[in-house]
């Protein structure tokens, strides 16, 4: 998968076709009945409106002639229902073509949502997160209007020019075939601007797409930023995408707004040239009456052209949506269960690595034949310098990506054979900086095991050391914390998931051990939180603590992707090897907090 960042445009793996129309048409079908009834509405509704020049044509030609009053306060007042009809019928659509607009959003956002929940890490991986907000979000809501009134609109446009030119036809058929003169122009415009409109199109997504990522990272990343002082060199940074997106814009809309005028300029045209003919044969062939009856029909004419034209302009502009929207909803998630995968047995926890062969791209090799066997209960430090491999090995266990070569297996068991949410349900992983969604304590610990009671929750609080600071906060287990638990200190944040994971009770236990210094007391209630959270499980901890590695049963010390270490803290000191040199060096024993 290609790695894509802020400012470069992501390529479009799947560009649009016909059959991603219909599919988005599907999303209409739910709806129908509603749909069916604003046809009708807008039928009827453009079915009173049109009647109005022939009215006119009726009371200019024959009831003012006839000095007929009554006939012509009965047209009046046949005009004036027209008129009430036609704003009924269109209040009534409006509210109906809303609640389906955001109904069919409201679906395809769900599909999105659904979908982002399975891609796996490789996809989050590969592009800025702010590429994939602005698709849920943005493209999602630009297809709102195209979906509702769009499609009601191209069927009563439709509805409109049938009746218009059957009426035109009954007036004059020989200014009806005049007055379409101007119909070939259009289509050569039409035919001339739709590449150029589309590539303008993709492109403005693209640079929408880059400004939300920009935008995006510099919220995340608005402590490092302020704390550098980087701000005016990324207003630097962020005027020069805002402008893509400006210049973009400028070229879409440029291009789009040449149609309308077109349209326009050719509708006066003809209707200037019929006046121009009309005119010269009143009194022969036409009325008075029937011509301005008929250039009245001219200008209704040209006006659901026009909508057309709009809603084909809409179209293209959607296109370029649609084909992230089902770029990211067809997106194959690069971790899925084997056809015949079976449900992961109630494991003891013996983990196998055979040889194993990794790398997050392709040609790259991150994991060099990586051979260990950890037994049911059993406590491994994985330790070495930074972008050794330790993360990488254990984001293999709970398989969030496969391996390239060799096998993992979980008492005996080939990971690459089992149900993905079985394996991993049966896993607890911690990171190092755990994430804690907005909500309350009591809820942040629950993402552990969601039918936990309350009782449950505070039993694994007080398990880990965490129930003694949770109690000491105002409203305690109901304490409101923000996203990413910006109110909780680091290890407060460790304390809550540690809980969390004690919580789910799982048979391995994964942890990225926190390097941050925090105070004695918090750090005592880690230890004892950890100790209790390691019992009877088999661990894997990325270990940063002197205290943690002296007492794992094994160490494996890890350098470019291998093991070149591998026994008991006694074992490794007495060898005088690598994890012997890195234990004295400088940095690590700063590190490990000794
Ligand atoms: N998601 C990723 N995509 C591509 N490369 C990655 C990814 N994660 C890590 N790497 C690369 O893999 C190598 C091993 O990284 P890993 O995170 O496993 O190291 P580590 O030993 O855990 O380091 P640290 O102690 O700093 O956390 C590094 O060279 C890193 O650049």
């Amino acid at each position: 998968m290609a790695r894509n960042k802020f400012d470069v445009d992501e390529e479009l793996e799947s560009p649009f076709r016909l059959v991603h129309f219909k599919r988005l048409l599907g999303y209409l079908t739910p709806h129908k009945k509603q749909m069916i009834l604003t046809v009708f509405l807008m039928l009827m509704a453009s079915g009173a409106n049109l009647i109005g020049p022939y009215l006119i044509k009726l009371a200019i030609d024959e009831k003012i002639p006839g000095n007929d009053m009554l006939g012509l306060a009965m047209l009046a007042g046949i005009y004036l229902i027209a008129i009430i009809v036609t704003g009924l019928c269109m209040k009534y659509r409006i509210r109906i073509m809303s609640q389906v607009g955001q109904g069919v959003i409201q679906h395809i956002r769900e599909d999105l949502f659904t979908q982002l929940q399975k891609l796996s890490f490789s996809y989050y991986d590969s592009r800025p997160h702010g590429k994939i907000l602005v698709r849920v979000v943005n493209y999602v809501n630009s297809l709102s209007d195209l979906l509702s009134n769009g499609i009601i609109n191209l069927i009563t446009d439709l509805f409109s020019l049938t009746v218009i030119v059957g009426f035109m036809i009954v007036i004059d058929v020989k200014l009806t075939l005049m007055a379409m003169a101007g119909f070939p122009i259009l289509a050569i415009i039409i035919f001339v601007i739709k590449n150029a409109q589309r590539r303008a199109w993709q492109d403005l997504s693209n640079k929408q797409s880059n400004m939300n990522a920009y935008i995006h990272e510099s919220i995340n990343g608005i402590k490092v930023t302020q704390a550098f002082i980087r701000e005016e060199e990324n207003k630097k940074i962020f005027n020069e995408v805002a402008g893509s997106y400006r210049s973009s814009w400028m070229k879409a809309v440029r291009i789009q707004f040449l149609l309308s005028p077109s349209i326009e300029n050719i509708s006066a045209l003809t209707v200037s040239f019929i006046y121009v003919i009309g005119i010269s044969s009143i009194g022969e062939e036409i009325t008075v009456g029937s011509l301005i009856a008929f250039v009245g029909y001219m200008w209704m004419f040209w006006m659901p052209l026009a909508n057309i034209g709009n809603f084909y302009n809409a179209i293209i502009n959607a296109m370029a949506y649609l084909e992230r929207i089902f770029e990211t909803i067809d997106e194959k998630p690069a971790m899925i269960n084997d056809p015949h995968a079976v449900i992961l047995p109630t494991i003891k926890g013996k983990v196998e690595f055979e040889d194993v062969v990794f790398g997050y791209e392709r040609e790259e090799k991150i994991l060099d034949h990586i051979h260990f066997k950890v037994n049911p209960g059993d406590t491994i430090a994985l330790v070495g310098a930074t972008g050794s491999g330790k993360t990488t090995i254990v984001s293999l266990i709970s398989r969030f990506y496969d391996v390239k070569r060799g096998q993992i297996k979980i008492d005996g068991i080939d990971i690459k054979t089992v149900n993905i949410p079985s394996l991993r349900k049966q896993m607890g992983i911690m990171l190092q900086d755990p994430f804690i969604f907005s909500g309350t304590i009591m809820d942040n610990i629950r993402y552990g095991r969601l039918d936990a009671t309350d009782e449950e929750v505070i039993k694994a609080a007080k398990a880990v050391q965490a129930h003694t600071f949770i109690s000491r906060m105002k409203d305690g287990y109901q304490t409101e914390v923000n996203e990413r638990g910006t109110r909780l200190s680091s290890g407060q944040r460790q304390l809550i998931s540690f809980a969390r994971v004690l919580l789910a009770n799982p048979r391995v236990l994964i942890l990225d051990e926190a390097t941050s210094s925090i105070d004695t007391e918090t750090e005592l209630a880690l230890q004892k939180g950890l100790e209790n959270l390691l019992l009877g499980r088999t661990s894997f901890i990325i270990a940063h603590r002197l205290s943690t590695i002296q007492k794992a049963t094994k160490i494996l010390f890890i350098e470019k992707g291998r093991i070149l270490e591998e026994g008991t803290h006694e074992e490794l000191t007495k060898k005088k090897g690598h994890y012997w040199k890195l234990c004295n060096s400088q940095s690590y024993s700063l590190e490990i907090g000794s």
